[in-house]
């Protein structure tokens, strides 16, 4: 550690990591009006590929943050997943229905994360008048007092201690996040730990593979190959006891791994970016939260990477919890209601994770027995609804009754509701489709960003008031509009949206949900440090 404390430094939130998570963070929170401190170890993107897939629901989030367009110019949409053999025959195809979903992106898309990163920046960048991004610096320690949290670090070249006193820290720091460590969260061990090498690959070379991913089961070696984009493809193997990246420095010895994919190709084609091991692990954080600090990404969870969901977890991490945080330092809603941010996101988290752990199974276990059972009953696998929806279909399940979930006109204790069931209250806790609006011109949707009413009837002069009162925006819509065609096959006229696209409440009409609407100011402006109490 170097010299003296010459000053520190204060903020709303401070966070800790410019991951993907960190950095939408810190645009989201921007975008209610939160200015933040990133404090991140590295001054560049890091510039090693790791996350290569989201889904529409994530592409939503972009969206909101003014990146659709520059995320759909740098990626590829995927037609979904393939289980397959060693010699790359289909045992079970589980495709994506359309490119597009109804949320309006494509439903599976491939990106190369350094690149996403440098778009995730920029965006940052763009907000610099509330985010400051701060490289180079290694957290030492986060230590929590009543009204504050203060974060200790060090400049990785001067060795000057930096510290920031933040109203609330959000640790969104990795696998290894030293704010799970601060706050004595335990990892809670879902039962997966396997061996595996990652491969970047750059060729010109057409492979001539189906455009989605393939999983290869075999209990010998299990593999994944996905193409990244126009001449970016990434292999993935289970490494046998005894074997290390080590065995695979060069092309030469990754070619056999590559085989059945290159076809006459030899590796005078190809350029090896990179080759890592990693362990995949299963694991969700026992708390993500001590008072004023959380925890975001791989920080609170772990999935092993099988139906692409890691990265796609922080980053609904932050969009659940920014606007929260707003509306907590706006003095709009009480420091409680932040409990439920890990009660909402933990369900979807773990069963995205189990999710992944089946398919890792399914490529992996059972030994020679289990090949030949793979090959009779996979295919079958492709023809269970519960199945395929779950996998193609990543979408956050209904969230059950919270602070910001409400079912109106039942009673609090309401069993979790099957997906699109039982009329307008089941659609409490469910995402509202980013669907177009013809009638606000071409090209927007239905996201909001805020808390927006959306009824197919206009309110009362006394609702409209109450309701611009709260801080919310209506939306009134036809019902031949996407929106409206919703609402009505939920049998519904409105519903309170929140600015996660999630529905907060709805009904048969305005009067039904108007006054769930939670009063947030939209620009907490002078959003202190430290405002509500822990
Ligand atoms: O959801 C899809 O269609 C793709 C799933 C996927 C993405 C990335 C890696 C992986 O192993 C599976």
């Amino acid at each position: 550690m170097g010299g003296a404390v010459t000053g520190v430094r204060k903020s709303p939130v401070v966070i800790i990591g410019a991951g993907p998570t960190g950095l939408t963070a810190a645009a989201l929170l921007a975008d209610h009006g939160v200015a933040s401190v990133v404090l991140e170890r590295w001054n560049d993107v890091y510039p090693q590929p790791r996350a290569v897939h989201l889904d529409d629901e994530v592409y939503t989030v972009l969206d909101r943050l003014g990146l659709a367009a520059e995320f759909a110019a740098m990626s590829r949409p995927a037609r979904g997943m393939r289980l397959v053999t060693d010699s790359l025959e289909v045992i079970a195809e589980l495709p994506r229905d359309s490119e597009i979903g109804v949320h309006g992106f494509p439903a599976a898309s491939m990106f190369d994360q350094p690149e996403l990163e440098r778009l995730l920046r920029a965006a940052v960048a763009r907000r610099s008048h509330l985010v400051s991004l701060r490289g180079g610096v290694e957290v030492e320690s986060v230590t929590q007092g009543d009204d504050s949290v203060t974060v200790h670090a060090t400049d990785r070249d001067t060795g000057e201690p930096v510290v920031v006193e933040g109203g609330y820290v959000l640790g969104c720091d990795g696998a290894g996040s030293r704010t799970r460590s601060a706050i004595g969260a335990q990892w809670r061990d879902l039962g997966f730990s396997q061996r595996w090498l990652v491969i970047d690959i750059e060729t010109a070379v057409e492979l001539g593979q189906w455009e989605g991913v393939q999983q290869v089961c075999d209990t010998r070696r299990a593999a994944t190959y996905m193409r990244i984009g126009d001449s970016r493809y990434r292999w993935e193997f289970q490494l046998l006891d005894g074997e290390s990246a080590s065995d695979y420095r060069d092309l030469a010895a990754l070619v056999p791994l590559l085989r059945p994919w290159l076809g006459d190709h030899d590796d005078s084609d190809l350029r090896l970016i990179r080759c890592a091991e990693y362990t995949f692990n299963a694991r969700v954080a026992d708390r993500w939260r001590e008072r004023r600090i959380f925890l975001l990404g791989d920080a609170a969870h772990l999935t092993p990477p099988f139906i692409g969901q890691g990265m796609g977890a922080g980053i609904r991490d932050a969009a659940n919890l920014s606007w929260k945080l707003a509306a907590v330092l706006a003095g709009g809603v009480p420091p409680a209601s932040l409990d439920s941010y890990e009660s909402e996101r933990t369900p979807h988290v773990v069963g995205l994770i189990r999710l992944a752990v089946m398919i890792g199974a399914t490529m992996t276990g059972g030994g020679r027995a289990g090949d030949t059972l793979r090959r009779t009953f996979a295919p079958l696998l492709a023809h269970v609804p519960a199945f395929v929806s779950r996998l193609t279909d990543s979408a956050t399940p209904p969230l059950s009754q919270s602070y910001f979930v409400r079912r109106v006109g039942v009673g609090a204790a309401l069993p979790r509701p099957l997906r699109g069931s039982i009329g307008a209250d089941g659609l409490a806790g469910t995402l509202v489709p980013n669907s177009e609006l013809p009638s606000a011109g071409a090209g927007v949707r239905g996201e909001p960003g805020h808390f927006t009413l959306i009824s197919l009837d206009a309110p009362t002069d006394e609702q409209w008031f109450e309701i611009a009162r709260r801080g919310a925006s209506i939306l009134q819509t036809e019902e031949s509009s996407g929106l409206g065609e919703w609402l009505l096959s939920h049998r519904a006229r409105a519903a309170v949206v929140r600015p996660d696209g999630v529905v907060m409440a709805a009904g048969t009409g305005v009067s039904k949900v108007y006054t769930q609407v939670p009063t947030v100011p939209r620009d907490p402006g002078d959003a202190r440090l430290g405002a509500g109490s822990g």
